[in-house]
């Protein structure tokens, strides 16, 4: 459904561009995972994708158009549950979504219908005449949610929806997003919290520095790494676990990322052979936090 091609984009007076020649593709009925550390370039393309930044450098197109004719066509094919929350704290619940579907140009039945389905979708039937400033964390997130789906958006854009809420109401925020996409929209995902797109995106983008690093199927990206054993022990040689492949340590906890031929029973009998007492052992092949630090590099974001 969308289409970005070579997207690239310069901040006035910026020494570096923000997005370098970024490609992807967003499909109906799946969830994109956008991943990337703090600076990478997601609100900049999120930014695009709302129609608040000008395609300098690139294409972006819906279903073949180019993004901003589709916008004026259809401004509401589109849609951004931002980070931040978007709406009025002093209205209710229902005063809320009314105003939103009223500026978003419903009315009539259309807007009685969008409102009801919205306000079920999101559970939040109980809360229609809490002013929004007294909602729960996770009642916040969940008004975002609705006011975003009133004009039945067919893409829609979540910018790190589960940010501060407990995991009930992320549990809830996780399957409701699914569901969308089961339903037939175009979902695009950004999170810090990896397991989150693990649970729930089929492709999964990481980018970094305004360009994309890897772009591919949630499982390509799990399957295509190598063996890790993980070990918890205090006092073990990491220098000694060398030959077996890259070591990285974690706190108490050591990783090994096994190079080929090497075996993870040979790993732990070289532990056990140091004397230490192993607390917990795993193997398993690489998480996504683990491609994702390897890909990016462990150093922080302070810019
Ligand atoms: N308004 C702006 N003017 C100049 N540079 C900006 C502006 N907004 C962002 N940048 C720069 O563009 C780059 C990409 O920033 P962006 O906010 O898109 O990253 P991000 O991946 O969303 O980060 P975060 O995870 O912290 O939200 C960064 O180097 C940032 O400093």
């Amino acid at each position: 459904m969308l289409a970005i091609d070579g997207l690239g984009f310069r901040y006035p007076g910026a020494a570096q561009a923000a997005l370098d020649g970024v490609s992807l593709q967003a499909r109906r009925g799946s969830v994109l995972g956008l991943l990337g550390p703090n600076g990478a370039g997601k609100t900049t393309l999120i930014s695009h994708l709302a129609g608040l930044l000008p395609v300098q450098r690139g294409s972006v197109q819906v279903d073949g158009v180019p993004l901003a004719d589709s916008r004026r066509t259809n401004p509401t094919r589109i849609a951004v549950a931002p980070q931040e929350y978007a709406f009025y704290p002093m209205l209710t619940v229902a005063e809320n979504l009314a105003c939103f579907a009223a500026a978003g140009r419903l009315s009539g039945a259309r807007q009685r219908d969008r409102i009801a389905a919205c306000t079920a979708f999101a559970q939040l039937e109980r809360f229609s005449n809490v002013r929004a400033e007294n909602l729960s964390g996770g009642l916040k997130r969940r008004l975002n949610l609705a006011i975003a789906l009133l004009p039945e958006p067919e893409l829609v854009l979540f910018d790190e929806p589960t940010v501060g809420v407990d995991p009930q109401s992320r549990a809830f925020l996780l399957d409701a997003i699914r569901s969308l996409a089961t339903a037939g929209a175009a979902v695009i995902y950004t999170s810090h919290y990896m397991e989150e797109i693990e649970a729930i995106a089929d492709r999964v983008v990481i980018i970094d520095h305004g360009k994309v690093l890897r772009d591919g199927s949630l499982a390509e990206l799990l399957s295509d790494g190598p063996m890790v054993v993980s070990v918890r022990a205090e006092g073990v040689d990491a220098v000694a676990l060398q030959s077996f492949g890259e070591v990285e340590a974690d706190g108490s906890v050591l990783r090994v990322r096994l190079a080929p031929g090497r075996s993870a029973a040979a790993v732990l009998a070289a532990v056990e052979t140091q004397g230490v007492s192993i607390e917990h052992a795993e193997v398993g092949r690489h998480t996504l936090e683990h491609l994702f630090m390897s890909l990016t590099k462990r150093s922080l974001r302070d810019d």
